[in-house]
């Protein structure tokens, strides 16, 4: 049954020790964060989504970036198992919260490591990011949890970026996005849009048209309203001093059974 609730996750106080690995490390003010975030959340709601708060890990500093620790295929949560050591221990929330929504609850397992960040849902299609978070055993593990119920998976080599989804998303008409210097191979895609910015890469379908984009995309998105789509855009400027993107911050759950 469609459903409009979206999980999000509160910056946590060690949210400045977060993980950094393909960028130089900058400072992060966490008081501007969590103004970020709420403008963030705010314009979820704002787009009618209802946002249902995961429990904080503040153990974990890279927390607030939820959408690694759980993949939605129609009413089935698959809770990830992050590559990043330090990140295991954001899961359980994640469990306790999509139970609670009455999804069907699903685990990646050792050897496995996969991270939502790397999976791509165009459809049925699910292209799976194959990188440094990301093993070909949790490749293996998405495949067997979603490939009967109906899903294809697609395996796509990620090598410059931390996830398929720093580099790629897909607008509402599943055409894919992403700046040429971090997408690896273009021609996975069936249809495949340049974009003249790595954050214009990321897009969050709000529905209706509307794209929520990061306000470091304005080139993008003024290329994107130009093809009739409505860009939305929210500054997450100390998220992306982490590598995180308008995407990780949430997790839309459009499905839910009854
Ligand atoms: N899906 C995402 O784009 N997640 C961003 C995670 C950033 C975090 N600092 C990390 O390295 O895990």
């Amino acid at each position: 049954m469609p459903s409009k609730k979206a999980l999000v996750r509160r910056p946590g106080p060690r949210l400045a020790d977060g993980l950094v690995t393909h960028i130089e490390r900058a400072s992060v003010d966490v008081d501007l964060a969590v103004e970020q975030w709420e403008a963030y959340v705010g314009t979820l709601r704002a787009h009618g989504w209802e946002t249902v708060e995961v429990d904080p890990a503040d153990d974990c500093p890279d927390a607030v970036f939820v959408e690694d620790t759980v993949v939605m295929y129609k009413n089935v949560a698959l809770i990830a198992r992050p590559g990043a050591g330090s990140r295991r221990g954001e899961t359980s929330g994640v469990e306790e919260a999509v139970a609670g929504l009455g999804c069907s609850v699903h685990w990646i397992w050792k050897p496995a490591t996969l991270e939502g960040g790397d999976v791509l849902k165009v459809g049925d299609t699910l292209y799976v990011g194959r990188g440094g978070r990301t093993n070909a055993a949790g490749v293996q593990q998405l495949r067997a949890a979603f490939e009967p119920l109906g899903a294809r998976v697609v395996a796509v080599p990620v090598s410059t970026v931390l996830h398929l989804k720093s580099a790629v998303t897909a607008l509402p008409d599943g055409t894919v996005v992403g700046h040429p210097r971090v997408v690896d191979h273009p021609s996975l895609f069936p249809r495949f849009l340049a974009v003249p910015e790595e954050s214009g890469g990321h897009v969050v379908l709000l529905g209706g048209g509307a794209l929520l984009m990061a306000a470091s995309a304005p080139k993008t998105a003024e290329l994107l309203a130009g093809l009739g789509h409505e860009p939305v855009l929210v500054d997450i400027s100390e998220f992306e001093k982490l590598e995180g993107c308008v995407t990780c911050l949430s997790v839309r759950v459009r499905e839910l059974y009854a």
